[in-house]
């Protein structure tokens, strides 16, 4: 791979742990540690993004290369470079988890292209001091899960980190034990991904716990100077600015999971990058009927705490955790406690625009409020999918009867014959409305349309498209990945020949496990 541009800054700024044992243990005094991956014993490849090996300097023809195989399955290590895993903490459903680190994930190298500089980062490959007792690995269902979502959350304008490549390892893992006593094994995979940093809230989180506070300095230091580098000033004032800065990025990412209808499933603070980008996908899931109470994630079925419609809500707490992390190196807290308020507020007022645009209205009236609320309450009365709902909605005419606008979108209804009575009675009225207001505005039918269609995806992973996929996987026919992989690089376009995947949740889907609800285990 002659054009990567091997430039690593973290490993040379930041204090390195001296400890090259990868004993599974307390990790004081850093950021980070030196780990090689473990050898894949028979590497395969599945499938690798050409526009991300571009991004990053590698070019279409080296994807193929035996190179290329062995460096993105851990097999072997890149010249003048030292892979390490990243010391950080977390919490974890709210509540303090300590140390966590990189159990699973080695960072390759940074290298630097075009005058950006990206980390590339293994996920699967294997054990690293902050393993605790898990076996640093990770399953193909999972991989597959990760790679295909992360490219696909690109596409649909979603800030994320992004998948280089998705290789089988060859080796087996064992996840769960069933119910017969037996062991499942599972085939084992790494992906590639790729992002400007993989630093997260956790990794201020772990330096405040344990009073390191030189290496927090530090760290908030380098973070700053190499990812926000128009901040100026005082020190202290250049932390809130920092801190400013991340709340903007996640709140905006917040914004487009709500847009889009992608439920995260743990944002626990260790998932959440200073970036504002989507990192971790684990028992993620796409809401399919409209329902703001609902989570993916086993783990989180009681409390529900990462549910759709308290992601916001997440998000403004985890930032209070991080917050509370820099504190020490601002002892005042007044200027934090006034970004987190205006977090909330500036959500409000986003989520407000968003929504409306998602509607195709693009001017603002007093009864705005009302229309969103009304919307959200009608679509909870019978289930209706999200997706398929906002995406035929833009077919809709100004001259439109309410009955013809209804018919438009009833594609979106799973059980239609529910659709009566007061069901029926309270969508008229909002659609009633809706012709109202859209005859208000100045916008053709046209344009309209073709702007909306930018806003609301046609194609989104959904939970039993990702199932189809793993499970031809797991038999060796990698089609339906390249077919979904293709798919969702153009969300919003219409792609007749893929019309199929502009569908409801089947019937079978609901009740089978990974296609509604999914466990941590991965
Ligand atoms: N199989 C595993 N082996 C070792 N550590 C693991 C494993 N699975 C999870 N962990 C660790 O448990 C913690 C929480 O896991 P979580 O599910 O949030 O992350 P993850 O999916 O492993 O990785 P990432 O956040 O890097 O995408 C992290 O410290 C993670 O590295
Ligand atoms: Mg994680």
């Amino acid at each position: 791979m002659k054009n990567l541009k091997i430039n690593n800054r973290f490993t040379a700024e930041l204090p390195a742990d001296p400890d090259l044992t990868n004993e599974t243990r307390q990790v004081k005094n850093t950021a980070f540690s030196y780990v090689n991956p473990t050898k894949p014993s028979n590497p395969k490849l599945i499938h690798a993004s050409e526009e991300t090996a571009a991004l990053v300097g590698i070019s279409k023809e080296e994807i193929h290369s035996e190179e290329f195989l062995n460096v993105f399955s851990g097999k072997e290590i890149l010249p003048e470079t030292q892979p390490y895993a990243m010391c950080y903490a977390g919490h974890q459903f709210g509540n303090w988890a300590g140390q966590l680190g990189d159990g699973r994930a080695i960072n390759l190298t940074e290298v630097e292209n075009n005058n950006t500089f990206y980390t590339l980062q293994l996920k699967g490959a294997g054990k690293t001091p902050y393993s605790r007792t898990a076996d640093g690995l990770a399953v193909l269902r999972s991989s597959i899960r990760e790679y295909l979502c992360a490219e696909a959350m690109y596409h649909l304008g979603v800030p994320t980190t992004r998948s280089l490549s998705l290789i089988l390892s060859g080796d087996q893992v064992l996840r769960d034990i069933l119910y017969n006593g037996n062991p499942a094994y599972e085939k084992g995979a790494v992906v590639c991904r790729v992002a400007p940093s993989f630093i997260r809230f956790g990794s201020f989180e772990m330096l405040a716990a344990r009073n390191e506070l030189k290496n927090l300095k530090q760290f908030v230091e380098y973070t700053i100077k190499h990812y926000f580098p128009e901040i100026t000033g005082e020190p202290k004032e250049q932390y809130l600015q920092f801190f400013k800065k991340v709340a903007d990025t996640t709140r905006e990412m917040i914004l487009h999971w709500q847009r889009v209808g992608f439920v995260h499933g743990v944002m626990n603070t260790d998932n959440m990058s200073v970036h504002g980008i989507t990192i971790d996908y684990g028992p993620y899931g796409w809401l399919e009927n409209y329902d703001p109470n609902w989570t993916p994630n086993t783990t989180d079925s009681q409390n529900k705490r990462y549910r759709f419609g308290n992601q916001p809500q997440v998000a403004h707490w985890n930032l209070y955790q991080l917050a509370n992390a820099i504190y020490p190196l601002i002892n005042e807290t007044e200027g934090l406690e006034k970004i987190l308020e205006s977090f909330m507020d500036d959500f409000i007022l986003d989520y407000k625009e968003m929504f409306l645009n998602k509607l195709g209205l693009f001017t603002s009236t007093e009864t705005d409020n009302d229309l969103i609320d009304n919307l959200e309450a009608v679509l909870q009365l019978t289930e209706t999918d999200m997706t398929i709902f906002f995406r035929n909605l833009s077919s809709v005419k100004k001259t439109d009867s309410v009955e013809k606008a209804i018919e438009k979108i009833q594609f979106a209804f799973y059980k239609i014959e529910e659709v009566s009575g007061e069901i029926l009675d309270a969508w008229k009225k909002w659609f009633s409305v809706y012709l109202d207001r859209l005859n208000a505005e100045v916008l053709s039918d046209e344009v309209r349309l073709q702007k909306m269609n930018l806003i609301n995806p046609k194609y989104v992973l959904r939970n039993y498209m990702a199932q189809l996929a793993i499970d031809a996987a797991d038999k060796e026919d990698y089609s339906l990945v390249n077919e979904l992989y293709t798919l969702l690089q153009k969300p919003y376009d219409e792609q007749p020949e893929y019309q199929k995947w502009f569908a409801k949740r089947p019937d079978w889907a609901t009740s089978k496990v990974g296609c509604s609800m999914l466990s941590c285990s991965s």
